[in-house]
């Protein structure tokens, strides 16, 4: 098949939908791959080292998109790109469609086989796709939270580790799975005092052994998040509930109960956030300020270090992307269950429940099962 990797065109998106060495491996297995001009250049991708993997470099976008059958991205496509998507194309990269009606209704238009990276599962009931950018998310959330406590920075003037003779900032963390697990991570490492809260009690078990207790974990409730709100530094959003809009766990009142220049990072900002006043801000500009309190939203946080993330993305990427082009997509669906639940849009019918739950009203969207609409 002919695969196609346009230039990311998101704000400060550096990352790239295939390195050089996942394009060896397609062309090693008698695939065609175009890749737009300079798409990787700046973290150290030159066009020499696609050229050599067997590349064939392109002028523009509007070409490649054209040309392929299957479109390998990162980040979600832009109006544009979604306009020159059709019918018998696939697209694999990240979609987040459940707070996103605009893509989701000109993804239902285009006709094309639309695959996200964050829907797809393992045997472990992980999400293998999303891991590898949770894990640097998680990592980077701590980062930009000690970043903007710095009173320069909007922030209270407090440092997450402390000194001796002064007690270390706190850190909570709503939502324990891999964006919490490498913000605590982070966060101890440095020396801070870290809360997890979670819905799931075994989780909170194995975050309680992987840290041998040196951590405090909590079962989530309004009450708690009321509790531990009040008195943090930093609070880390991390939740995520598969597919869907993510749920709204700390509230303005919260907020207001916030010590001014404390720092909200919403990780989950890309299926919505999890705190009433998130919106989604980007690398240029990436907090803004309400009731004293930092607010950094921005929805593509590992486009910030672009060359780890575009590694460890096609880590994971790799093994599904080739079957697809190795046996087509249908049939590489239809042979593993955890690639067909990455599939949410199919010749203009949404596959995925949680997007038609969130946008299925104001949309007219109906849900079909994956697996049955393949087979129109
Ligand atoms: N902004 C960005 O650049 C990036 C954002 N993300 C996003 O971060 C979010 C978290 O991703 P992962 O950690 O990989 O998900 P995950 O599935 O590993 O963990 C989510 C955790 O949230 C917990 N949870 C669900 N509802 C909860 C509630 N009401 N209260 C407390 N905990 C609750 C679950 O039990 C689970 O442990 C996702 O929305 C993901 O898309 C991930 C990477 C980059
Ligand atoms: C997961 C995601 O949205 C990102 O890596 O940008
Ligand atoms: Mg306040």
């Amino acid at each position: 098949m002919i695969v196609g990797v346009p230039k990311e065109i998101k704000n400060h998106e550096y990352r790239v939908g295939l390195t050089p060495a996942a394009v060896q491996e397609f062309t090693n297995n008698g695939h065609a791959v175009l890749v737009q001009v300079n798409a990787g250049t700046s973290i150290g991708f030159t066009d020499d080292l696609y050229l050599a993997a067997g590349a064939t470099m392109i002028e523009t976008p509007e070409e490649i998109f054209a040309t392929a059958d299957m479109i390998v991205k990162v980040k979600e496509p832009q109006p544009n790109e979604c306009k020159m998507l059709r019918e018998g194309q696939t697209l694999y990269t990240y979609l987040h469609l459940a707070p996103d009606p605009v893509q989701t209704q000109l993804l239902v238009e285009s006709g094309a086989t639309c695959i996200a990276y964050e829907t797809v599962t393992d045997n472990r009931g992980t999400l293998p796709l999303l891991a590898p950018m949770s894990e640097v998310a998680g990592r980077m959330s701590i980062q930009a939270g000690a970043h903007y406590l710095e009173k320069a920075n909007g922030g209270s003037g407090t440092l997450l580790g402390g000194v001796p003779g002064v007690a270390p900032g706190k850190v909570l963390i709503i939502g324990g799975g891999v964006v919490g697990l490498n913000a605590a991570k982070m966060a101890m490492g440095l020396g801070a005092d870290v809360t997890i809260l979670d819905r799931s009690l075994n989780r909170l078990r194995e975050l309680d052994d992987i840290f041998e207790g040196r951590l405090t974990t909590v079962f989530s409730t309004s009450d708690a998040i009321d509790y531990y709100s009040s008195r943090a530094d930093l609070v880390v959003g991390a939740v995520l509930v598969p597919g869907a809009a993510a749920p709204k766990l700390l509230t303005r009142e919260h907020i207001k109960n916030m010590k001014p220049g404390s720092v909200l990072v919403d990780v989950a900002i890309d299926q919505g956030g999890c705190f009433e006043t998130s919106k989604a801000t980007t690398h240029q500009d990436p907090v803004y300020i309400i009731d004293d309190v930092v607010h950094y939203c921005v929805a593509n946080m590992p486009g910030g270090v672009a060359r780890t993330s575009t590694m460890a993305l096609n880590n994971a990427t790799l093994p599904f992307g080739l079957a697809l082009a190795n046996k087509g997509p249908k049939q590489a669906m239809l042979d593993d269950p955890h690639l067909l639940n990455g599939l949410n849009v199919h010749k203009g019918i949404v596959t995925y429940k949680a997007v038609v739950d969130a946008l299925g009203d104001s949309l007219g969207l109906t849900y079909q099962n994956a697996a049955e609409a393949l087979a129109l």
